[in-house]
This record gives C-alpha cells, sequence and structure tokens, in this order.
C-alpha cells in the first residue's frame, strides 16, 4: 500500500453498459451494485445529514456494503460528520482506499486538501475531480454508493447524473416554500437525465418542545408530502428538528450510531428500508441489458 501522492492518473479500467433509454456516456463503477443521489435543489437543507444517516443506517441496520461519495466538492463536509481521519491509501493498482467509519467506505475531497483550504476550480476540474473520486478509487463490491450531491441543479449535477449510472435519486427538502420550489427543479433536473426519483424526505419537519412536548411547524407543515403527492412521487419519511441530530454531525456519530433507539434514528431505519425495496422494484423492472467492457 503507497501513499496518496499528488498526483495520479485517471483509471480505465471500466465497464460501459449501453442501450434502449441509457445514456452511451454513463459509466459503471466494477463491483457496485446500486449508485443513489441524495439530492436537494437548495442548499442547507439536510442533505448530508440526511445522506450520512441512511448510509449508517443502510449498513448497520440493513446489513449491507455501503459506501459514501460527498460529490460536494466546494463544500465537502462528510469528513467531519464521519470523523473520517487522515488521507486515505492508494492501493497498487493506483487506486484510493476508502476511508472507513461506522460501517461505511467513504470518500471526499475534504480528505484529500487541506482543511481550511478553499477549493477554487472551474467546471472541468470539478468534473476530473469527481472521476476520480468515484472510479479512481477501490470501493470493492459494494451493494448501495449513497452520493450526497452539491446543492443545486446546476453543470456539476446533470454531469455527475449522466456519468454515474444512477439507479435513482432520493430527494431532500424541508417544508418551505423556497426549498419546495428547488425540490421541484432538482426532480425535473433527474427526470431530464431520466433518473429515477427514489421518493422525496422532508426534512426539518417540525420541532417538539423539550419542555411541553408541543410541536412546532417552524418551517410549515406538510409541504413535502404535498409536493410529492402533486408530483406522483413517493414520500419516503419525515426527520424532525433534533438537537441530537446537529450535534452528532458535529462529533461525528451520527445520531443513527449515537442513539439507534431514538425515534429519529428509527425513522432513518425505516427510510433506508423503503429505499432498499424501491432500488428492488426498480431492478426488476429494469430491462437486462447486455454489457460491454470497455
Ligand atoms: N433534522 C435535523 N435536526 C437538527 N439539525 C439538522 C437536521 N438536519 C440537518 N441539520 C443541521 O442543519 C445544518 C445543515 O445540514 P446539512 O449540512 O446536512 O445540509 P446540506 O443540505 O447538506 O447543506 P449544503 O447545501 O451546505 O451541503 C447542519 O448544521 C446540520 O447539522
Amino acid at each position: 500500500m503507497k501513499k496518496l501522492s499528488r498526483s495520479f492518473t485517471l483509471c480505465r479500467d471500466y465497464s460501459v453498459q449501453s442501450g434502449k433509454g441509457m445514456n452511451t456516456q454513463s459509466l459503471k463503477i466494477k463491483g457496485v451494485k446500486d449508485i443513489i443521489a441524495v439530492a436537494s435543489g437548495k442548499g442547507g437543507v439536510g442533505k448530508s445529514t440526511t445522506a450520512v444517516n441512511l448510509a449508517v443506517s443502510l449498513a448497520n441496520k440493513c446489513r449491507l456494503s455501503v459506501g459514501l461519495l460527498d460529490a460536494d466538492v466546494y463544500g465537502p463536509s462528510i469528513p467531519t460528520m464521519m470523523k473520517l481521519q487522515g488521507k486515505p491509501e492508494v492501493s497498487e493498482a493506483n487506486k484510493m482506499i476508502p476511508i472507513e467509519n461506522h460501517g461505511v467506505k467513504c470518500m471526499s475531497m475534504g480528505s484529500l486538501v487541506e482543511k481550511e483550504a478553499p477549493i477554487v476550480w472551474r467546471g472541468p476540474m470539478v468534473m476530473k475531480a469527481l472521476e476520480q473520486l468515484t472510479r479512481g478509487v477501490d470501493w470493492g463490491n459494494l451493494d448501495v454508493l449513497v452520493v450526497d450531491m452539491p446543492p443545486g441543479t446546476g453543470d456539476a449535477q446533470i454531469s455527475i447524473s449522466q456519468r454515474l449510472q444512477l439507479s435513482g435519486a432520493l430527494i431532500v427538502s424541508t417544508p418551505q416554500d423556497v426549498a419546495l420550489m428547488d425540490a421541484r427543479r432538482g426532480v425535473n433536473m433527474f427526470s431530464k437525465v431520466a433518473v429515477p426519483i427514489l421518493g422525496i424526505i422532508e426534512n426539518m419537519s417540525y420541532f417538539k418542545c423539550p419542555h411541553c412536548n408541543e410541536p412546532s411547524f417552524i418551517f410549515g407543515k406538510g409541504g413535502a408530502r404535498k409536493t410529492a403527492e402533486d408530483m406522483g412521487l413517493r414520500f419516503v419519511g419525515e426527520i424532525p428538528l433534533v438537537e441530537e441530530v446537529r450535534s452528532g454531525s458535529d462529533d461525528g456519530v451520527p445520531i443513527v450510531v449515537s442513539n439507534p433507539d431514538s425515534a429519529v434514528a428509527k425513522s432513518y431505519g425505516d427510510v433506508a428500508q423503503s429505499i432498499m425495496s424501491i432500488l428492488e422494484d426498480l431492478a426488476k423492472q429494469r430491462d437486462v441489458q447486455p454489457e460491454i467492457i470497455m
């Protein structure tokens, strides 16, 4: 095993699938069964928090082999949220070895650059970095690779959706109108690139007063469920605004690890199970395509 060097060549040993309804540029990562994007139109709605708790639930509750890719190259938060330490090592095959914690193999730009270094790349550099973070990594055999997408619906998001052969996308939104408007944009972007929407999850649905136990609907009530209904999409669950969720993210110990019996951890577990059954349904529906190895 080698230490990570500053430059390493792009790997070319990946397979390509082509066929009806499939983007010919869409590339499969060897050994990875399903790749799912966790996305939101708007920033700050809890996309990374959802991706982390979902990935750990898939690993620990559903007993799957799981990877987590931080595709938010400009604002990588996965190293903090998953308490990733050090830089990834490089294998003999010149591939980076993901850093594993809480049962999940993780890869993030934040593990490659100095902590407070600004990331000031232009578009092509970002795509090259993402290419390296996906195919330049020895993921091994994974049941699911969860991709924490950058916020928004711009070039980077479209390119990632096209280049990775996504099995589907989970949209995260708060119940607030401005977030829901951007969530709709996210849904439409994935539809344009023929990525199935797995469902919408509502984050920060309400806050329960620790004194009187009354819920307050700080960002509005039921907005994401209604949007899902309007758009003919599945509503996969709601996660309240909970201090322990925030502190778990800041401390690098997600609530599904620190307090697995809490109601919130159980909700994340239920979402993970729903996602797996949706993926199974989608796999059944998918046409079987011949795989061409480049
Ligand atoms: N359910 C929740 N309860 C309490 N705090 C939460 C919850 N979800 C997210 N947070 C907190 O809200 C903040 C934003 O969350 P997060 O970083 O996951 O959002 P994001 O959508 O990934 O943001 P960005 O667009 O910057 O990548 C973080 O401080 C996080 O700890």
